[in-house]
């Protein structure tokens, strides 16, 4: 189903598999025509920078979504950032536990990058958010590992779940640390001329 107006015959296309995408989506109206899933490898290249990286994965993305004239596509990438360090999502309890600890009672960034194409053209933007986590004990950390919201979230975390209870301070854009900045979103869909307020 699709929440444009007939005469402008384009269709958006979600290229992201996140729930978390779609809900954030809806949250401004906008239901995609079709959810298309990226495949992409998202290992970081050795030296590479947090903020060049989520660019390049979402740019990855985008590109590989296969898109046809009346199809615009959105992608986009989260990931956590301690300095240089790249946190992905952890690939099990151990790698959670790990990444808690190292956030714990410190300042990180979280990161979305959001590539819009339509045809051969791309728009894209990122969104940096400063997050501090409050020092976490031991209970809190086993509690939280045992909850298994951590799984499939950048950094072992997610601000809108129980763990939002460890985030007392952020600077940025909530919306973008759990995975798609909306403002931005809605001037990259505007840009492309997708019609977000059914022109
Ligand atoms: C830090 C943080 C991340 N996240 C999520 C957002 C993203 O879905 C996920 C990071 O993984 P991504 O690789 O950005 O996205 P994805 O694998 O979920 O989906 P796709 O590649 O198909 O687009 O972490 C939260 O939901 N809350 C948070 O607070």
């Amino acid at each position: 189903m699709s929440t444009l107006s007939p005469t402008s015959g384009l269709k958006l296309i979600l290229g992201s598999g996140s729930p978390r995408r779609l809900e954030l989506l809806a949250q401004i109206g906008v239901t995609p025509s079709e959810v298309r899933p990226p495949d992409v490898d998202e290992d970081p290249r050795k030296g590479e920078l947090p903020r060049e990286y989520v660019n390049r994965i979402a740019s990855d993305k985008a590109a590989a979504i296969a898109c046809a004239e009346d199809e615009v596509v959105l992608c986009a990438d989260t990931t956590v950032a301690m300095g240089r360090r790249i946190m992905g999502k952890p690939e099990g309890e151990a790698e959670a536990a790990e990444f808690l600890y190292a956030l714990s009672g410190r300042r990180h960034r979280v990161i979305t990058a959001v590539a819009v194409k339509r045809g051969t053209q791309v728009w894209q933007k990122d969104v940096v958010t400063t997050v501090s986590m409050k020092r976490l004990s031991n209970p809190e950390v086993n509690s939280y590992l045992a909850s298994g919201d951590w799984k499939g979230k950048a950094g072992g975390y997610a601000i809108q779940g129980p763990a939002g209870a460890f985030i007392p301070w952020i600077n940025g854009s909530f919306t973008g640390v759990v995975g798609l900045p909306l403002a931005e979103t809605a001037g990259l869909l505007t840009a492309a001329g997708y019609p977000l307020y059914g022109a």
